[in-house]
């Protein structure tokens, strides 16, 4: 989900495994020359999925030993799901809604389009709903890490050939 520490969890992981850290957000902007807020408001959702789902092929085809962030939604499109899960190993970070609310209430939400312009309590109904309605996707992960903080040498012992 938004806010649970994908990409803050992923880059120190592939430090620690010596892999090559793809956060697939930071991955699409590139490519397409603008941030992931003006890709929403130009195009909307729809063609913003299709393009994820773009990096995300070209990412497992580019790299070998990779660790990526996926976005939010990245798990919900699509069969991404069962494309992440034929490529490679994946975690689902299930961090109470609670506490992912205070992350992003720290964070700037203009980056993340879904959120911006929320007031705290449409905010808080939006995390709470849109998880509700993604977990089914989310817990198709090869692994679900619960609670607010990890043990980053279990997880690196999970992925470790
Ligand atoms: N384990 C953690 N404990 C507390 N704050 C965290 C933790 N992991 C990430 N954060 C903070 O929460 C916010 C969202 O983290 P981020 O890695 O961008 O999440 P995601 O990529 O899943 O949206 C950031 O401000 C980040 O600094
Ligand atoms: O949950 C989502 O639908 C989204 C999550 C974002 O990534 P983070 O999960 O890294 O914030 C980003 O891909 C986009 O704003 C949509
Ligand atoms: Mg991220």
């Amino acid at each position: 989900m938004m806010g649970a520490g994908k990409t803050t969890l992923g880059r120190e992981l592939a430090e620690r495994l010596g892999y090559t850290f793809v956060d697939l957000d930071d991955y699409i902007e590139q490519r397409e020359g603008h941030t992931i807020a003006q890709l929403f408001e130009s195009e909307g959702q729809e063609q913003f999925r299709k393009k994820e789902r773009q990096a995300l092929e070209a990412v497992v085809h580019q790299y070998n030993g990779v660790v990526v962030a996926t976005g939010g939604g990245t798990p919900c499109f699509f069969d991404n799901m069962d494309f992440i899960n034929q490529h490679g190993t994946s975690f689902f970070l299930d961090v109470p809604a609670e506490e992912i609310m205070q992350r992003l209430l720290a964070s700037d939400l203009s980056v993340r389009p879904l959120l911006a312009q929320k007031n705290e309590t449409e905010l808080k109904d939006f995390i709470v709903k849109t998880l509700a309605a993604r977990r089914v996707y989310y817990e198709q992960a090869s692994y679900t890490l619960s609670g607010k903080r990890y043990n980053i040498d279990q997880i690196e012992s999970l992925v470790k050939p």
